[in-house]
C-alpha cells in the first residue's frame, strides 16, 4: 500500500465511502482498512448494481441493515442513482456540517469497482449546483484495474466546503484465500494476466454450473435452435434480393446486435451442456469433465477455429468479457452471509 497507505492515515475524512462491486459485495471489502474505516461515517456504495441480481441485492441490501451499516446499491453511470447516495451522505454529515468549515469524504475500494466513474459523477452533479466551481478535472475511469494512480480531489460542495478523494484501488497484500482472490479476478480488480484467463474462465464456469444458473437460460436455447433452422430453410429459398449488395447497419447497432447473438449462442451452448450431463456437480472430477465440454461447445459457439493459437486463452478472454458487462445475465457473485439472530 506505501504511500496509500500513509496518505490514508494523514486525511482519512470524516467520512468514506467503501464503494463495492455490487456482484462481490463481500470480497471486494479490504479487511485492513475495517480497523481505520470503523471510526469514520460511511456509506456501502455497492457498485455496478445494472449487473447484479436484483433480488440478491435486496438480501445484501437487508444484511447490511442488519449489521446496522448504510449501504446503497448504485449505478455509477446514472446520475439518478449517485443523486440518491449524496442526499445520503449529506443526511450522515448533517450534524459535522454545522460545525466544520471543510469536510473531507473519501471513496475507498478494490480496482476496477468504479470509483472514479463514480467521483466523475459527483463532480457532475455538484458542477450543476455550484456553476462557479474551477474548471472541471475528471477522473480518468477504464475496463482495467490501477488506471487511477494518484489522489485526487474534487470539490462538491460550499459552505460548508466537501471534498471528495478519489484514491487509488487498494488490494490487501495478500488475498484470504483462493476462492476471495478468483472472484477479485472475475470482477477485474486483479489482472486477468496475474491469475490467467483460463483459470478465470474455469473458476466462472464451475460457479455457473454448480448454481445450475445455464439451466434458466431453456428458453434461449429453444429460440436458437429455432433460428438456426430458419436460417437453414432460408438459405434453400432462392431471392433476387440475395444478389443485390447488402446495405450495411450503423457499426454501433449492428456490433451490439452482433454482441447480443454470440451472447445466446454461449448461453444455449451451456445449457445444453449441462442439461445433457448426468453426472455429479458435488463431484471435482466429474465437474471438470462438464467443464471441459463445456470449453470446446463455447469455442464452436464463439466460432474459434480449432487451428488458432491459444484458442482456449481466445475462448476465455471472450466468456469473460460476455459475462462482466452482463451479457449472460445479472449475476452476484458472494452468496449472503447467514445472520443468527440473537435470542
Ligand atoms: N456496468 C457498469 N459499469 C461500471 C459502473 N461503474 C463503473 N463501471 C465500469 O467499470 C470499469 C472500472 O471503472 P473505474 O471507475 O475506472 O474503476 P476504479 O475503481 O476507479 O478503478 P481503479 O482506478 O483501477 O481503482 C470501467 O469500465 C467503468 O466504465 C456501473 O455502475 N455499471
Amino acid at each position: 500500500m506505501g504511500g496509500v497507505g500513509k496518505i490514508l492515515k494523514k486525511c482519512l475524512g470524516e467520512m468514506s465511502f467503501n464503494i463495492g462491486g455490487g456482484n462481490i459485495p463481500l470480497s471486494s471489502a479490504n479487511q485492513d482498512l475495517q480497523p481505520r474505516l470503523s471510526s469514520k461515517r460511511r456509506v456501502i456504495a455497492l457498485n455496478k448494481k445494472d449487473l447484479a441480481n436484483p433480488n440478491i441485492m435486496h438480501r445484501w441490501v437487508d444484511y447490511f441493515d442488519s449489521c446496522k451499516q448504510d449501504c446503497l446499491p448504485i449505478n455509477a453511470h446514472s446520475r439518478s442513482s449517485v443523486q440518491k447516495l449524496l442526499e445520503l451522505v449529506e443526511l450522515k454529515l448533517k450534524e459535522k456540517i454545522a460545525k466544520e468549515p471543510t469536510l473531507l469524504v473519501m471513496v475507498v475500494g478494490v480496482p476496477n469497482v468504479g470509483k472514479s466513474a463514480l467521483i466523475n459523477c459527483i463532480h457532475q452533479i455538484a458542477s450543476s449546483r455550484f456553476p462557479v466551481q474551477e474548471k472541471k478535472k475528471r477522473a480518468k475511469v477504464g475496463p482495467l484495474p490501477g488506471v487511477t494512480q494518484d489522489i485526487a480531489g474534487f470539490k462538491i460542495a460550499q459552505r460548508p466546503s466537501i471534498y471528495v478523494l478519489d484514491t487509488p484501488g487498494v488490494l490487501v497484500p495478500t488475498i484470504a484465500d483462493i476462492e476471495t482472490g478468483l472472484k477479485l479476478a472475475l470482477a477485474g480488480s486483479v489482472k486477468d494476466s496475474v491469475v490467467g484467463e483460463e483459470r478465470i474462465a474455469q473458476y466462472l464456469l464451475a460457479v455457473l454450473n454448480t448454481r445450475q444458473t445455464p439451466l434458466h437460460w431453456r428458453n434461449v436455447h429453444i429460440n436458437t435452435l429455432k433460428e438456426l433452422q430458419k436460417e437453414t430453410n432460408d438459405k434453400h429459398d432462392y431471392n433476387i434480393k440475395d444478389l443485390l449488395p447488402r446495405r450495411q447497419a450503423p457499426l454501433v447497432a449492428s456490433s451490439g446486435h452482433y454482441v447480443e447473438g454470440v451472447a445466446k449462442e454461449v448461453q444455449s451452448a451451456l445449457y445444453s451442456t449441462l442439461s445433457e450431463f448426468r453426472g455429479d456437480l458435488e463431484d471435482e472430477n466429474e465437474l471438470e469433465v462438464l467443464i471441459e465440454k463445456q470449453f470446446e461447445a463455447l469455442q464452436k459457439a464463439l466460432k474459434i477455429s480449432n487451428k488458432a493459437n491459444e484458442a482456449r486463452i481466445m475462448v476465455s478472454k471472450k466468456f469473460l468479457t460476455l459475462f462482466r458487462a452482463g451479457k449472460l445475465g445479472p449475476f452476484i457473485l458472494d452468496d449472503v452471509p447467514i445472520v443468527t439472530s440473537k435470542s
